[in-house]
């Protein structure tokens, strides 16, 4: 950077309490690894104002432009994003400096009177937009027998609960990681195994995002970085990519690093030297928003250990969206949400 480099670096986030958690953390992470003092600017989205629901207004990018356009015009220096709300073409303009450690990417249940999902009575109603929730909810009723009515909900994780606490609603389905967030995944009482309920790809993972010319910020940020993550969301969001389905199509996906090969990577001895590899399971879902068709496939691969070059789980997120694809997935995902 030309300016002075004690300047204060401004951090654009959006009002909610969910973003000002995000951005508080990477803000401290940011002063404790620069010395610099971070600022954060407050920017409203489109998806902030719509009343409109998700699936309506198409999902991808609603959060994420403003934020965009205040990168872009040099009013902010970086943005911290939920991956999961990125669209996945990157502008060329703009880099994804770091992608840090993920937090829990499950789905939550908050059920009134402590209930799990299994314990929901027939007809149960559950508040959730999503249409990879529906998908994959309704389909789960079905296998215990049972239905549930999906009930379009939008509104903050405060608002989202308070249809539980008020009673309009038996349950509400959340991302534990917005939840552990704002302090109240205690209130949880279901974390959805992804056996069950695959998250939206990218699900509890940040995106801190800088403009591409700002070389000297780039590589600063990238030290926040965590290449397991990034590996692991790499595939999720290829997947994503080649299915050619936004943020708001009935797409679930999730990657994640055997732990075993951790330990072979950080294992000394006579095989030190050999090439450190890491296996990446990947888990996709796509299914009708009624619950009565998923596609669901997974495909393992290996990939270096800690990898810097995110190729592999790139070609795998795009092999296995293609499987999917001959299985019928591209007909489920045309399906609109009503
Ligand atoms: N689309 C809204 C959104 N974007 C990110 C999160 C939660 C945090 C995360 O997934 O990283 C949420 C709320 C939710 O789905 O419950």
């Amino acid at each position: 950077m030309n300016d002075s480099t004690d300047r204060a670096l401004r951090l654009g986030t959006r009002r909610s309490k969910l973003a000002l958690a995000q951005s508080g953390r990477i803000a401290e992470a940011v002063r404790e690894l620069t010395g610099r003092p971070v600022e954060l600017v407050e920017i409203t989205t489109y998806g902030d104002t719509s009343r409109e629901h998700l699936a309506q207004i198409g999902g991808t990018g609603v959060f994420v432009s403003a934020l965009r356009d205040a990168l872009l015009a040099g009013d902010i220096d970086f943005a911290v994003h939920s991956l999961k709300d990125l669209p996945t073409t990157q502008p060329e303009n703009l880099a994804l400096a770091a992608i840090p450690v993920r937090e829990d990417p499950r789905d939550a249940l908050i059920a009134r009177d402590g209930l799990t999902f299994e314990q929901l009575p027939d007809g149960a109603r559950v508040g959730t937009g999503s249409p990879r929730r529906m998908s994959q909810l309704n389909a789960w009723a079905r296998s215990l027998g049972r239905r549930v009515e999906t009930v379009p909900i939008r509104g903050n994780i405060d608002t989202r609960i308070g249809f539980v606490e008020k009673g309009e609603l038996d349950a509400v389905v959340l991302a534990a990681a917005g939840l552990t967030r704002i302090g109240r995944i205690d209130e949880a009482t279901q974390l959805l195994s992804p056996d069950v309920v695959l998250p939206a790809p990218g699900q509890g993972a940040l995106a801190i995002e800088c403009a591409a010319a700002n070389a000297d910020l780039v590589a600063t940020l990238a030290e926040l970085d965590d290449p397991d993550t990034r590996a692991a969301v790499t595939a999720e969001r290829s997947l994503l990519a080649a299915l050619e389905a936004g943020c708001s199509a009935p797409v679930g996906a999730l990657a994640e690093l055997s732990p075993s090969s951790r330990l072979r990577s950080s294992r000394g001895g006579p095989k030190a030297d050999e090439q450190a590899v890491t296996e990446l399971h990947l888990r996709g879902v796509v299914g009708s928003t009624d619950g009565s068709t998923l596609v669901q496939m997974s495909t393992t691969g290996h990939v270096p250990a800690s990898p810097d070059d995110v190729s592999t789980p790139q070609n795998m997120g795009r092999e296995l969206a293609a499987e999917m694809l001959a299985k019928g997935a591209a007909g489920l995902m045309g399906e609109r949400a009503l």
